[in-house]
């Protein structure tokens, strides 16, 4: 029969389990002891989740998902690809070496972290230099495979698959090529292979996601010999693709010696069409319907349409599945009815009938396949109250609002233009702040404390009112305040204390977005995030960030800097919804933003900072959508800056992304000062800037806030000092990579304190020199 399965479950835990047992477990003295503990949890987490599949109906549960900090950490400690430099043995690595090599120890920094493709969750990057070995590594894998299997469930164990591995590796120490690897790395997926086969696994899952990018020939004139040594002695093998079209190769996909190829239908429903012509008879063909990036209930009679003609083609050999793993997504809508401790519930009966979470998705895929087979009477109930959910959001009078679409129409292509250019701006700017040469400042917040997240806590518990969670806010902005003049910091900032997130924050605010109360999603290791809901129109309903802007600048004589998340940003970490373009959505959220910034100037403050740190992951995975996107995503910027006088100061931030790529759209969105992560690249990114003629002014980062560690002044004064090779001193600033949210007092003290030293000593440099 044709089977229901999903690529990945989330591993977090429907009340973030895994979080807390995390970081208690990192707290302790990590003994053999709280090791077992942890793996306790684990365990109870896995057979809780493999439950959940087994009951709503799927015939296989997925096994290897669950990851302890990263997957793509997981895969490498299974092939036994542990960075030498860490000094460990893959063989006999404890889980404290496991976190060290995520979070780094004392001597070694941590491995590096980037966007897994689009998504807002990021991975570990493996290390492959001309020395790395594979070999036997952690059990991992079989120790959960032995849990399920005892458990009496089927299990179909997930690996990332090799090419993928190699892919999303960084070349080290003169390696030139890391598809030279591959022949090392075969063998040792072929040992995995065959240890599952013995295991009596029938089925594994290869998740070969990068044939959703346009990948050079190189790496797909090995696909097809490196599927035929695996296949010799694997279990029937699904590779799986997600994330976007894997048309363009699908010629190379049907000839792959594989006993199965997933689809992203969810993301690329056209190319079920040309994959069911011609589909080969020995294969099957699992169709991704259920959307694992998003939250809206599925439309089941539309995808029942959609898979009829595949079904009759291909009979049992038609697989039904989420479209990706459902880690992007948070576990069980179900929490969302219970009051707890620390948040009453949030979203209102209607607006929780349109969506479908983890848990609620594995019964839309049971049924899907169901009605496939046994037809859609079998499981009209279920059918029929999706059909209902999806057509009472379509007809909603909450979701379209006349004056947002005219104030879209109405936009012009001066509303996406600041009134003249940046050199003209930049003078009257300079008249107007008068700052030093290299003026110093930071990218917004400042320690998110155990005090300030229980005042926040308290609030939306009732514990405090209105006035005393104020005063209590306005109380961490005088004391971020006084501690930046302390530091003798040129632009001050007002901290953020009051934003639970940078997207959160504002999702509380502006109409057409909802929050949910436990919608927990993993960014990276044990840090999570509560993407709001997109679902109507956006709009400002009145300012949202003035109060608390123009209280600091009240304290100061210093400018202070208004802080906003931009509108690409906001869409990109927020579920969004999908009856309309997301250039739509942005736009709706850059008018919005516009009256922001215009309120903020209008309130007196000069200098207002438009982060966009998601700008590059937004980014399209093929290069033929590249422009597309650039183009809409720059004009709501643009539209959402340009509502200002020229003597008002606009930056923008970026990080978290490589932007060598995008640096022609960077410079487009015409802000007077980027603030842009550059430390663990060495300012490696400012030679790209420099050969661009970058022409605004830029504050690449000198302090690597992901790391507790503080840097020296004179290490921060090298980074400066190598700034200065690349972009002239009247248009450099000194700022930290990113916000300081995640570190804590001591460290920023100690930090920004050298930081504003160095400053003044390559000042003091440049001044000698003049
Ligand atoms: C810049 N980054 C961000 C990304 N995406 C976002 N949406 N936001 C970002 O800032 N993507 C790229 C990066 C990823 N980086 C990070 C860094 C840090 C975190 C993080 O620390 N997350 C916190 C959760 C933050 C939060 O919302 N806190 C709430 C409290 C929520 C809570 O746990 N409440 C408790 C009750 C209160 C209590 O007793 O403490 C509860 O519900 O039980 C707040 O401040 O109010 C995390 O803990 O993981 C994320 C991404
Ligand atoms: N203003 C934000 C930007 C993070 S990318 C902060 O400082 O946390
Ligand atoms: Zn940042």
């Amino acid at each position: 029969m044709s089977v229901a399965h999903i690529l990945g479950f989330p591993r977090i835990g429907a009340r973030r389990e895994w979080k807390f047992a995390l970081e208690d477990f990192w707290r302790s003295a990590q003994t053999p002891e709280d090791e077992a503990a942890l793996h306790q949890v684990a365990r109870t987490l896995r057979a809780r989740h493999w439950a959940l599949q087994r009951d709503a109906g799927l015939d296989y549960v997925t096994v290897g998902d669950f990851a302890g900090y990263d997957h793509v950490l997981d895969t490498l400690a299974h092939v036994g690809a542990v960075p030498a430099r860490f000094g460990f043995d893959a063989q006999t690595l404890t889980l404290a070496q496991y976190f060290q090599m995520a979070r780094g120890h004392a001597t070694q920094p941590a491995m590096e972290m980037t966007k897994w493709f689009d998504t807002n969750y990021h991975y570990i990057v493996p290390e492959y230099t001309p020395d790395t070995q594979f070999g036997a590594g952690v059990t991992g894998l079989f120790d959960a495979l032995t849990e399920a299997q005892a458990a009496g469930h089927r299990a179909k164990p997930v690996l990332l698959g090799p090419l993928t591995l190699l892919w999303l590796g960084k070349e080290r120490d003169g390696l030139q090529d890391r598809l030279t690897l591959l022949p090392r790395l075969l063998p040792v997926y072929c040992q995995l292979l065959a240890k599952l086969r013995a295991a009596g696994v029938d089925w594994v899952q290869l998740d070969e996601p990068i044939f959703a990018l346009d990948l050079p020939h190189a790496w797909r004139a090995v696909a097809h010999s490196t599927y035929e040594q695996l296949a010799l002695v694997a279990p029937q093998l699904l590779l799986t693709t997600y994330f976007g079209a894997v048309t363009e190769h699908m010629a190379l996909l049907k000839a792959l010696p594989v006993a199965g190829l997933h689809l992203d239908l969810a993301r690329a429903p056209e190319q079920l069409e040309a994959f069911i012509e011609d589909w080969p008879e020995d294969k099957i063909l699992s169709a991704g319907m259920v959307d694992g990036r998003n939250v809206w209930r599925h439309d089941l009679d539309a995808s029942l349409t959609h898979l009829q003609k595949a079904h009759s083609r291909l009979g049992d050999r038609l697989w039904v599945a989420s479209s990706c793993s459902l880690l992007h997504v948070p576990v069980d809508l179900q929490s969302e009815l219970e009051n707890t401790r620390s948040a009453p519930a949030a979203l209102d009966p209607e607006l929780r009938s349109w969506l479908a979470f983890a848990t609620q998705k594995l019964d839309e895929i049971v049924a899907l396949r169901c009605a496939l087979v046994a037809g859609r009477h079998k499981v009209s109930k279920v059918f029929d109250a999706a059909a209902q959910a999806c057509s009472t959001r379509r007809t909603s009078t909450r979701i379209h609002h006349a004056f947002v679409a005219r104030r879209l129409a109405e936009l012009t292509e001066g509303d996406a233009q600041r009134n003249a250019p940046y050199e003209q701006r930049a003078w009257l700017q300079r008249e107007r702040f008068k700052l030093p040469l290299l003026p110093t400042t930071t990218i917004g917040s400042f320690p998110q404390t155990p005090e300030i997240r229980q005042a926040r806590a308290d609030f939306k518990q009732g514990r405090i009112g209105h006035l005393a969670y104020l005063e209590a806010m306005r109380a961490h902005i005088r004391d971020a305040l006084a501690r930046q003049n302390e530091y003798g910091l040129d632009v001050l900032v007002h901290g953020e204390a009051e934003r639970n997130d940078m997207v959160e924050y504002f999702g509380e605010l502006l109409a057409g977005f909802a929050i949910t109360t436990h919608g927990w999603v993993q960014s990276y290791g044990s840090r999570c995030v509560k993407p709001p809901l997109i679902y109507g129109d956006v709009y400002a309903p009145e300012p949202m960030t003035v109060g608390w802007t123009t209280y600091a600048q009240q304290q100061t004589d210093k400018p202070v800097k208004g802080m906003l998340t931009g509108p690409v940003t906001m869409l990109q970490w927020a579920f969004v919804r999908d009856d309309q373009p997301r250039a739509t959505t942005a736009l709706q959220i850059a008018l919005a933003l516009r009256d922001e910034v215009c309120a903020l100037e209008e309130a007196g403050i000069g200098m207002i900072q438009i982060d966009e740190p998601a700008l590059r992951e937004g980014l399209p995975l093929k290069v033929d959508d590249h422009a597309t996107y650039l183009a809409w995503a720059i004009q709501a910027f643009k539209v959402a800056s340009s509502g200002v006088a020229n003597h008002t100061q606009i930056h923008t931030h970026m990080c978290y992304s490589e932007f060598g790529d995008i640096l022609p759209a960077i410079a487009a969105l015409d802000a007077d000062v980027l603030s842009i992560e550059t430390t663990r690249s060495n300012m490696e990114l400012l030679t790209s800037f420099a050969a661009f003629a970058y022409p605004n002014e830029i504050g690449p980062g000198v302090y690597d806030i992901h790391s507790p560690r503080v840097p020296t002044s004179e290490e921060m004064a090298r980074l400066i000092q190598l700034a200065l090779e690349h972009i002239p001193a009247e248009r450099l600033w000194v700022n930290p990579d990113c916000g300081l949210k995640t570190r804590d007092w001591t460290q920023v003290d100690e930090a920004l304190t050298r930081m504003v030293k160095a400053a003044q000593q390559v000042r003091g440099a440049l001044a000698r020199a003049a």
